[in-house]
């Protein structure tokens, strides 16, 4: 394989040098996608590299990819093809290439080179262990802006009495925040001398219990913001929606998530022509879009009571992560929540469910495999394959529609015709076209 890796951060790669030997096959038949002149160029039988994923991930990687062969094959007839590459992470990694490599800079460097990869969830412990693989590989990437987009598809149980009023598309700023894990354990050297730090020279006086706190750092920087929000009006003005709402914390953290705000609504005047609507600091576009913000709290109880309010969300990456979750639940719950990580100036996408490795499930063959699916439609529509795309979601209706569904769905509905995993991905493929 080519090693050369042209966008990554340059000595950021978490696993350290690069191994010596390579474990990644790839594909004698695929071709790279590149960027040619700020656009991707997608050849016929483009290699993707794919990570299955812990726990559930097998299992969903194992039927997600009949469905998107499936798909491909049926909208082009054999014209086009995924070649895909096998590449590792997690747990599957340190099997393959031996005790910590859980993220092998060559994976790194497949996604940085071959441009448009998928994944399955990855394990992250809670308390002590490694920090977050899935999180390294977006900061590794630089993938700034997590898309979620969140809807409807009829006939889906919901516990609120109009899931089809939500119609959201999440910007979720994806490498800063709280979430990039910048913090020191209580009663270490690290954490004494920051506390020193901020006692003696910062003059903090703060701090509750300061010799058995834990302290960790809350970066939220300009460039960050500016553009994450960019990604988020330019997806809205492309896909004619309503408004772009940006969801905070500012009161509280006024000068992280409140500049957040603030150079959100700057950004919105100066590179998009806002105005202000009545004095502000609400904005109007010339297209009529309309640039609003609503503090955290307020927005999680106005989706559930106003969901038809809200449109294009922007956000930091911590309120990203749990609105995400809230806004799949009423819609039918993260079984079905798709994503993606990207960076719009490179082109580098990395497509991936909202929910995590479900371990209690592994291996069992009951897991919904949609949000993964509906994933991997994101991706084949990024790739400029809308008509595999439109296939997918047609199937994902229509099976839906026909009450054939895996257990968390059944345990919702009435009369459903339960389904394994395989089973759920053949029904799709049965039902496309
Ligand atoms: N991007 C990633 O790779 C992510 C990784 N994670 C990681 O995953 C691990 C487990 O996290 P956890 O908090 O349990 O969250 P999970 O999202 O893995 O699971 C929580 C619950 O959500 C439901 N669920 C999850 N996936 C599906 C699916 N495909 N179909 C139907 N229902 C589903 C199940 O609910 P029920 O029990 O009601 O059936 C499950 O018990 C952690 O290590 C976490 O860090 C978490 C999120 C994202
Ligand atoms: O990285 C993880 O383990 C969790 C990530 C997560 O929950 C998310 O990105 O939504
Ligand atoms: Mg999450």
């Amino acid at each position: 394989m080519d090693t050369a890796a042209s966008h990554v951060i340059p000595g950021r790669y978490s696993a350290g040098a690069m191994t010596s030997a390579s474990h990644i096959q790839v594909p004698a038949q695929g071709e790279k996608i590149t960027m040619q002149d700020g656009k991707l160029s997608v050849p016929n039988t483009p290699v993707v590299p794919f990570v299955e994923g812990d726990g559930t991930g097998r299992d969903i990687w194992k039927a997600s990819v009949r469905v998107l062969d499936a798909a491909v094959e049926k909208a082009y007839g054999g014209e086009r093809k995924i070649a895909w590459m096998e590449v590792y992470a997690g747990e599957k990694s340190t099997e393959v290439y031996g005790e910590n490599e859980w993220l092998p800079a060559e994976t790194v460097q497949a996604f940085d080179e071959y441009l448009i990869g998928i994944k399955g969830p990855l394990t992250t412990p809670v308390g002590g262990g490694i920090r977050s693989i899935n999180v390294a590989l977006r900061q590794e990437l630089d993938l700034y802006a997590c898309l979620r987009p969140v809807q409807y598809f009829d006939g889906v149980p919901s516990p609120v009495k109009q899931p089809e009023l939500v119609d959201m598309v999440i910007f979720r700023e994806n490498t800063e925040d709280i979430y990039a894990g910048i913090e020191y354990q209580e009663g270490t050297p690290e954490a004494k001398k920051f506390l020193a730090f901020l006692q003696n020279e910062m003059g903090v006086k703060k701090i509750r219990f300061p010799e058995t706190s834990s302290l960790g750092v809350k970066p939220v920087s300009k460039e960050g913001t500016e553009r994450l929000v960019r990604a988020a009006i330019q997806y809205a003005i492309d896909n004619g929606r309503k408004s772009v709402t940006l969801v905070h914390k500012g009161n509280i953290m006024k000068f992280t998530e409140g500049s957040f705000r603030d150079w959100g609504y700057a950004l919105a005047k100066s590179e998009f022509g806002g105005v202000e609507i009545d004095g502000g600091p609400w904005l109007k576009l010339p297209n009529g879009i309309v640039i609003k913000d609503v503090i955290a709290d307020a927005f999680l109880q106005q989706i559930i009571l106003r969901p038809a309010e809200y449109d294009v969300i922007a956000t930091l990456n911590l309120n990203g992560d749990y609105i995400s979750d809230a806004l799949a639940a009423q819609v039918g719950g993260i079984g079905i929540a798709p994503g993606a990580n990207i960076n719009y100036v490179t082109g580098h996408a990395v497509f991936e469910a909202t929910h995590g490795t479900a371990p209690k499930y592994a291996d069992k063959d009951v897991i919904n495999p949609s949000s993964v699916i509906l994933s991997g439609e994101m991706m084949l529509r990024h790739m400029g394959w809308s008509e595999a795309a439109d296939l997918i979601l047609g199937s994902m209706s229509k099976t839906i529609g026909q009450k054939v569904v895996t257990y968390d769905f059944a345990r919702l509905m009435d009369s459903p015709t339960q389904v394994g995993t395989t089973a759920f991905a053949d029904a799709l493929i049965a039902n496309m076209g």
